[in-house]
């Protein structure tokens, strides 16, 4: 079994009396900002002018440009967009840093892809929350949390294990379980989780089977309902029990069901399918395409998502969520902006 850190385990003295520079304020900043100053840390917010920086000093926080917060900060955490990281981190993180300054990643992407080569006197880890930013703040307000990675890339003060746990721990992660891992180890099995199960999986999955059962003649409502909104609420039992304990609340009608349908959607051949994902992932050659795709100014990217926003599952689901405002925990100004804090 892997080291499991929990609160209990990690000495935050290592991090207390250090400003820390959150860079970037959307999903995963906001959260880190918000959580670290709850724990009792000196946060700082890099960022550029605009949306983020309203919504950080709206909150209270002190916000300067990426260059000044690097400049006044010992740890630096990168959450800018991973596509963005390279450009701002040569402008204006890199020189800013100072030896013996912590430059922290939530996910391993560029560091891994040798899109960003830290300089060789700088502590360099990663603390990756195991789910979406906005879950990273409303698990903390519930005295709850997210599991986290961390991974140490380099260690040039002989603590930035300790620096990283901390973190993690500042961030509520230590509330559900740290692990240790690799740049490598979290950049791979990140990219894969998103790709072939968590975001590209689920939603594919979904779409089929909406489209079955509408191209079948089933209302939309229906198929919605089915599809897309009762699978939350089936995760939720998963999450809570695990496969066994969500089996344990349907029907066993639904559970013959799950044991001889489920294996004829997805079998050996979509398992092929998902090792030949992951090799992309390995050699480098996913990482190649997406930052080719940036470089070219998103059209591919552009152009599926504004399909995707048309779909009709996307059409009937806004009408039927309309209806239900519960599932709609945020309020509606946190949504409309650009920057998805
Ligand atoms: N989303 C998630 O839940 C998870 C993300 N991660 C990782 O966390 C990192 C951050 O991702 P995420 O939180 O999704 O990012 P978001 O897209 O939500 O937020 C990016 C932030 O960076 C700011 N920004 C963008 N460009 C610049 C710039 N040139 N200069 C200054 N600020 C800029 C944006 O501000 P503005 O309003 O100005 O655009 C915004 O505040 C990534 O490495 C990602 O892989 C890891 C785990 C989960
Ligand atoms: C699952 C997507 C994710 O990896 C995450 C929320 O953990 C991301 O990059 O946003
Ligand atoms: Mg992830
Ligand atoms: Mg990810």
């Amino acid at each position: 079994m892997a080291k499991v850190y929990y609160n209990g385990d990690i000495n935050e003295e290592v991090l207390k009396g250090k400003k820390v520079a959150v860079v970037g304020y959307g999903s995963q900043g906001h959260a880190h900002a918000k959580n670290l100053r709850d724990s009792g840390y000196d946060v700082v917010v890099g960022l550029r002018p605009g949306n983020s920086w309203d919504r950080a000093e709206e909150d209270g926080f002190s916000v300067k440009s990426v260059a000044d917060a690097t400049a006044e900060a010992d740890v630096v955490m990168v959450l800018l967009p991973d596509e963005r990281q390279p450009e701002v981190y040569e402008q204006e993180i890199k020189p800013n840093l100072q030896m013996g300054n912590a430059l922290v990643f939530a996910h391993g992407f560029n560091v891994h892809f040798n899109q960003v080569v830290p300089p060789k006197d700088v502590d360099v880890f990663l603390v990756a929350p195991k789910g979406p930013g906005h879950l990273v703040r409303r698990t903390f307000e519930e005295d709850a949390g997210v599991p986290a990675l961390i991974g140490v890339y380099q260690d040039v003060t002989g603590k930035a294990k300790e620096t990283a746990l901390a973190y993690a721990k500042g961030i509520g992660g230590a509330r559900a379980g740290v692990l240790e891992t690799t740049f490598k180890e979290e950049t791979e099995t990140d990219l894969f989780g998103e790709q072939a199960v968590l975001c590209g999986g689920v939603t594919s999955l979904v779409k089929a089977g909406f489209e079955t059962l509408t191209e079948a003649g089933y209302q939309p409502e229906v198929a919605y309902f089915e599809c897309l909104h009762e699978m939350k609420l089936i995760v939720d039992l998963m999450y809570e029990e695990g496969l066994a304990g969500m089996r344990y609340s349907i029907s066993d009608t639904a559970q013959w069901g799950d044991f001889v349908s489920g294996p004829r959607v997805v079998n050996e051949d979509t398992k092929q399918r998902m090792k030949d994902i992951l090799d992309d992932i390995q050699t480098g050659k996913f990482a190649k395409g997406w930052i080719l795709e940036n470089k070219l100014n998103r059209p591919e990217f552009s152009a599926i998502n504004e399909r995707e926003k048309h779909h009709p599952i996307e059409v009937v689901g806004k009408e039927l969520r309309a209806m239900m405002p519960f599932v709609k925990r945020q309020p509606k100004k946190e949504v409309v902006t650009s920057a998805k804090n």
